[in-house]
């Protein structure tokens, strides 16, 4: 990583925003000055472009041609459309991604969907995935028999063993990168198949999908992408493996001719063939706003700045007395960093009333999310700086600070 220098002092910092290819995204977002929000890895702030196109999907088509909406403003394909779009940014072709469901829903259906096509009836997730990825594979075992392997952390690909193994890219709590072309390399040597869960990657990181060899994935598009609170999901599935793969929950959305209401089932071609019932179209609007953002944007530039303001963060973190627990290189992170305190939830706290907005995941996580589209340089710089000061005055050391709201 030649060019990988990230500012070691606030003027740094300054003269960095000053050249960031980025800075002019910061415009599009509606976000309230003197906020620094550090959880866009959770929830991606609102943009213009997606409260416009929220707006324009209620007027010119629910308004105004209500159910004549779904052939005027092509409602009925809009999820092919902004998976299409969506694709543009993981390295996929554009009828390889389709905007459906939840992540866990699409998990499911893709891991239940390759289990037949796998050499061994085996499931496999690591024991720190994200909970849902867990659960899900729990279900897909009790439903169908098939062996469910709980793997130690990082291990999952070596306890593949042929069967199918659903991982995080970026793992949500620590913010570590797997390999996919490596883990994709030593999985179909077995006849193994991987659902990747894009989640904590997508739209942060310049993912190659297919130059890497990925064949299954699903992933949000709440956190880096902006589409909004539960914005529709995505699947993203290999053209050459699509037409082996039958959806578990095989709806009329996912029918080549769903108005021809025809008993036998005949699926889409490609990822389209996963859709299942009737999408959330504002939802999906709103995505397809926010995804305008992209446009133009190289993602390496992305990538580049998210791991630039990541190293500096944990950098200054470390100097706070902090404990690191993410990797220390920045080419092993995702977008977001994590630190450890005993009173991390207090100290999450008591920065949101200093007008830094971080996130908790229990026992004792703090997990900083730096979206490099929104956040400059400088500004972080500051933010690490308070965070320094709370630490050292103890103000999260206060009783009402540890009350725990039921979303952490
Ligand atoms: C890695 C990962 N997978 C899945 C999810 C949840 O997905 P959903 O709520 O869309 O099912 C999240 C975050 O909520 C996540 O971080
Ligand atoms: N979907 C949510 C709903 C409510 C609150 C948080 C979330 C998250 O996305 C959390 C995130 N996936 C995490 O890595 O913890």
């Amino acid at each position: 990583m030649n060019s990988f220098r990230f500012p070691q002092s606030r003027s740094d910092a300054e003269a960095r925003d000053a050249k960031d290819p980025l800075a002019h995204c910061r415009a599009a977002f509606a976000l309230p000055d003197g906020i620094t929000y550090l959880v866009g890895h959770s929830l991606g702030p609102a943009t213009q472009g997606a409260l416009l196109a929220l707006q324009r999907a209620a007027d010119d088509g629910w308004v105004r041609d209500r159910v004549g909406a779904w052939n005027s403003a092509n409602w009925i394909g809009l999820a092919e459309q902004v998976g299409a779009k969506l694709a543009q940014l993981i390295g996929a072709g554009e009828r390889e991604v389709l905007v459906c469901d939840s992540v866990s829903v699409n998990l499911y259906k893709l891991a239940a969907s390759a289990q037949p096509l796998a050499a061994a009836r085996r499931l496999v997730v690591e024991e720190d995935e994200f909970p849902t990825d867990q659960y899900i594979l729990q279900g897909l075992s009790s439903m169908t028999g098939v062996e469910l392997v709980w793997a130690a952390p990082g291990q999952g690909v070596a306890e593949l063993k042929g069967g199918v193994l659903v991982k995080s890219l970026v793992n949500y709590r620590t913010g570590e990168v797997a390999d996919v072309g490596a883990d994709e390399a030593a999985a179909q040597a077995e006849g193994g198949l991987i659902v990747w869960d894009l989640s904590h990657a997508t739209g942060v990181l310049d993912l190659r999908l297919k130059t890497w060899g990925a064949r299954l994935a699903a992933g949000c598009t709440y956190k880096y992408l902006n589409g909004g609170p539960g914005a529709p999901a995505f699947v993203f599935v290999d053209d050459a493996l699509a037409p082996d793969l039958a959806s578990p929950l095989p709806g009329w959305m996912g029918h080549a001719t769903p108005f021809d209401f025809k008993s036998a089932y005949q699926p889409k071609e490609g990822a389209a063939r996963f859709a299942t019932g009737t999408p959330p179209i504002l939802s999906l609007a709103a995505l397809d706003g926010a995804l305008d953002i992209f446009q133009g944007l190289n993602m390496s530039d992305v990538q580049q700045k998210a791991r630039q303001l990541s190293q500096m963060s944990l950098v200054l973190a470390e100097k706070a007395d902090l404990k690191t627990s993410c990797p220390m290189e920045a080419d092993r992170r995702g977008g977001h960093i994590s630190v450890r305190h005993c009173e991390g939830y207090a100290v999450v706290r008591a920065m949101y009333d200093w007008g830094i907005e971080a996130d908790f995941r229990a026992p004792d996580t703090i997990r900083f999310g730096l979206s490099p589209l929104f956040l400059s340089y400088a500004e972080v710089w500051d933010a690490m700086q308070e965070l320094t000061e709370i630490l050292e005055t103890r103000s999260w050391d206060k009783a009402c600070y540890r009350e725990k709201a039921v979303v952490t």
